[in-house]
């Protein structure tokens, strides 16, 4: 269980301290505004950065003293911007730093919808193409495809995984990482910017406006249209509602 007491940052980018977990099991959705602290958050969470008062313990011990293999099993961030390096052929960029095998790196492929772009160079693949492939990387970088109980526990960080990927792509892709969380007992944390998307697939959500945390719960309790429109300064129409009672919004024109 990764678990936040009290942590934050005070210098730029700054963050406001608070408590939380990411539980496994569970796909927590990261929301706010551009400039909101998303990303920041993420470091903070994947221990790139340590806080400033507080601390960021997995299984109890903090992020920055746990050794940096044993760290890289059991926490993936996939960020925001992709740094494919050279021009790898996929199947080996999905293998890199991991210790998986072919054939897991043949699963990890085949659930990202990758299987006919392994011999190919990744500076090849379109935007939405590579974009999954660092999906399928950290999949490999955790060891999925493994037994449930190697996987409970693990953690999951992605930067906007559905900003390049078509609505199907979308959707394959939420679909995935639920039910990664249900039956692996990954945690997972996902910035989005697609609050209909959040809505539909997150169980819990945090959002963010300027560097702090103001709310966090399921999200018919965190996404109403009223919050919505204010700490986006967006004008929105409710048009009708997920099945949990969620308001499926869209801009006014
Ligand atoms: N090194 C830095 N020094 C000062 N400010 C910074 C630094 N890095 C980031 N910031 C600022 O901190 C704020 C939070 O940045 P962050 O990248 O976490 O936002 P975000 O919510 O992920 O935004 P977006 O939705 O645009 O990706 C932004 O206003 C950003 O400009």
């Amino acid at each position: 269980m990764l678990t936040l007491t009290d942590a934050g940052f005070a210098k730029a980018p700054a963050l406001t301290p608070f408590s939380d977990c990411l539980v496994p099991g569970e796909l927590l959705a990261i929301v706010g505004p551009n400039g909101a602290g998303k990303s920041t958050l993420l470091s903070l969470l994947s221990g790139y950065r340590r806080p400033d008062g507080g601390s960021v313990c997995l299984d109890g011990t903090p992020l920055h003293h746990w050794d940096s293999a044993a760290l890289a099993r059991r926490r993936a961030l996939v960020a925001q911007k992709l740094t494919l390096g050279f021009d790898w052929p996929v199947r080996e960029l999905v293998a890199l730093g991991s210790e998986a095998s072919p054939a897991d790196v043949d699963d990890a492929l085949a659930l990202l919808d990758l299987q006919a772009f392994a011999e190919r160079g990744a500076l090849s693949l379109s935007g939405g193409e590579a974009q999954r492939v660092m999906i399928a990387r950290a999949l490999c970088q955790l060891g999925l495809g493994h037994s449930t109980e190697a996987s409970a526990g693990r953690v999951l960080l992605l930067d906007e995984p559905t900003s390049a990927l078509d609505i199907g792509q979308q959707q394959r892709l939420m679909r995935l990482l639920c039910e990664l969380a249900e039956t692996q007992r990954l945690a997972i944390a996902c910035v989005l910017h697609d609050l209909n998307l959040a809505a539909r697939f997150a169980h819990r959500v945090w959002l963010l406006e300027r560097g702090r945390r103001i709310a966090f719960g399921p999200p018919s309790a965190v996404l109403s249209p009223g919050s919505v429109a204010r700490v986006f300064d967006a004008e929105l129409e409710t048009r009708a509602s997920h099945g949990d009672g969620t308001p499926l919004m869209v801009l006014t024109r």
